[in-house]
């Protein structure tokens, strides 16, 4: 379990990108931080790794406060997928996904046979092996991407915006495909995004935030989706254009989460 406790982060004298933000991150479900830009969610995420240092407050990781961890040990427990990729360019696709295996001492044969495995389970055809990152697709740099995060096999996974650089289409795929890599692997994945669409599907729990890193609204999407907190969360469901495409309504079995066209794409959980 990951959790914040009242952490801040100020800039400068004027900048408050986290002005006092508390939650709890269940070890095994996946967490959505979604907000607009400058909301302070990549700041949240990386306080988790300590490539940001809170300016109060702590971070604790199964009860242990991070502030007194190595900080490059603890990014070597924790795998990281960023937006751009972030891969080695004169590095072949298999030792970018070895690297961390490498400096955690594995010998290269084996970290060569655990990346081979890991581009079979994100989806990646060993003839794309040897290349370079260059001649990868986004998808397939994203992929690659994923499966270096999972190499040493961390029981976290912090992922920012890790598919907003794709088209919709490849974005799709990807998504479908950590939703079925976390039913195999059950990791505490930490997920930055803008996109509500991208937080309905992925977080087990979502956290909408606005400026500051304010909570807006935190459960699961369909508690949101069935009584948005205010008019800012509606605003960010798109509730007011009427684009959302799934709905809450009664039926006699409780009240179901629909889609577009009517059929049942989850039920609602009791509340307390
Ligand atoms: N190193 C820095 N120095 C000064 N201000 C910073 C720094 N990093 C972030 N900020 C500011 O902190 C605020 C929160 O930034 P953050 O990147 O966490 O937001 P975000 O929600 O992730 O935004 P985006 O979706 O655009 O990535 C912003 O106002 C940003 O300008």
């Amino acid at each position: 379990m990951i959790e914040f406790e009242h952490v801040s982060k100020h800039y400068g004298d004027s900048t408050v990108a986290v002005a006092d933000f508390s939650a709890r991150i269940p070890a095994h479900t996946t967490t959505v931080l979604v907000g607009s830009s400058g909301s302070g969610k990549t700041t949240l995420l990386r306080m988790v790794n300590r490539m940001v240092e809170p300016t109060g407050g702590r971070v604790l990781i199964d009860g242990e406060d991070i502030a007194g961890t190595d900080p490059v040990a603890l990014r070597r427990r924790i795998g990281y997928v960023m937006q751009s990729g972030g891969l080695m360019p004169h590095r072949s696709v298999l030792d970018n996904i070895a690297t961390v295996p490498r400096l955690l001492g594995t010998s290269r044969a084996d970290a060569h046979r655990r990346a081979a495995d890991l581009m079979e389970l994100v989806g990646l055809a060993p003839t794309l092996a040897k290349r370079y990152p260059a001649q990868l697709s986004g998808g397939q740099q994203q992929r690659v991407g994923v499966a270096r995060a999972l190499a040493a096999d961390p029981n976290i996974l912090l992922m920012d915006e890790p598919f907003a650089a794709v088209d919709p289409i490849v974005r799709a795929d990807l998504q479908a495909e950590l939703v079925r890599l976390q039913d195999e692997l059950g990791k505490t994945i930490v997920f930055v995004t803008h996109d509500m669409d991208e937080a309905l599907l992925l977080g087990d729990q979502i956290i909408i935030l606005e400026e500051g890193a304010q909570v807006a609204q935190r459960g699961t999407g369909p508690e949101i989706l069935a009584a948005p907190a205010n008019d800012f969360v509606a605003g960010f469901l798109g509730l007011h254009r009427g684009t959302r495409t799934l709905h809450v309504r009664d039926n006699t079995q409780g009240r179901i989460v629909v889609d577009e066209r009517g059929r049942a794409a989850g039920r609602l959980a009791e509340g307390p």
